[in-house]
């Protein structure tokens, strides 16, 4: 029944963008997509949030959970410094695939470590699997409902440390209300709300900023 809407996405890569140049990867992707099909990127309206996070946190170690297509895989390996890492997980192996030739076709497949898996499974797996002893910087970005649970696994796991960043997307589209009130009523978590808009749609949605204060 021809092609997925991830594999349009990539062809659309191919034919538009420079590879090895993450810029027109993005440029790209946010061009098909709020002009052919919509799709559940970041977006670029976000995704100047997100770069002005990433960026102010500088991090060593950074974790994305959710790829989907590898678009805001590539909007923050693009800003990480030589020699650090980003690990991505995502569970839909169709997802990941398409990611992969994403990232790849930006250029950026040495800084980028994409796992496939639930979260639940792989977050504990982390230390042992990838030498992480902390993550600096957390997107989250995957199933909604998955947002609170792991959270707490990062905590129990240890992979939080003080001053680690979360940065978690869709918080009011489609919304996460119960992580909004999980990090806004822990004194452990110091929260701040970016308002934006929903990917290419003038609907709201917005991102969650949250400290872990140890
Ligand atoms: O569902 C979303 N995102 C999640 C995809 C995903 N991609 N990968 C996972 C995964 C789930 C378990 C996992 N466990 C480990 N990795 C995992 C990855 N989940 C999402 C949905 C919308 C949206 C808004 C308005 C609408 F009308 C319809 C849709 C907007 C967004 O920005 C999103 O991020
Ligand atoms: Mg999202």
């Amino acid at each position: 029944t021809g092609l997925s809407r991830p594999q349009r996405i990539l062809k659309a890569v191919q034919k538009n963008a420079t590879k090895g140049n993450p810029e027109s990867v993005i440029a790209a992707i946010d061009h098909y997509c709020r002009h052919s099909e919509w799709a559940m990127n970041v977006g670029d309206e976000k995704g100047l949030i997100l770069d002005s996070v990433v960026t102010e946190v500088n991090p060593s170690t950074a974790l994305e959970l959710g790829t989907y297509c590898g678009y805001s895989t590539v909007r923050i390996a693009r800003l990480l410094s030589p020699g650090t890492k980003l690990i991505t997980l995502e569970f839909n192996p169709d997802y990941a695939a398409i990611a992969r030739q994403i990232i790849a076709y930006a250029g950026l497949q040495d800084k980028v470590i994409l796992v496939e898996g639930p979260s639940g499974d792989l977050i504990p797996k982390m230390k042992q699997q990838h030498g992480i002893k902390s993550f600096d910087f957390v997107f989250l970005d995957h199933w909604k409902d998955r947002y609170v649970p792991d959270t707490k696994l990062l905590e129990e796991c240890g992979l939080l440390r003080k001053g680690s960043v979360l940065l978690a997307d869709n918080v009011i589209c489609p919304g996460t209300p119960e992580y909004l009130k999980y990090v806004r009523n822990d004194p452990r978590y110091e929260s701040r709300y970016f308002k934006s808009n929903l990917e290419y749609t003038k609907v709201e949605d917005g991102l969650e900023k949250s400290v872990f204060l140890g």
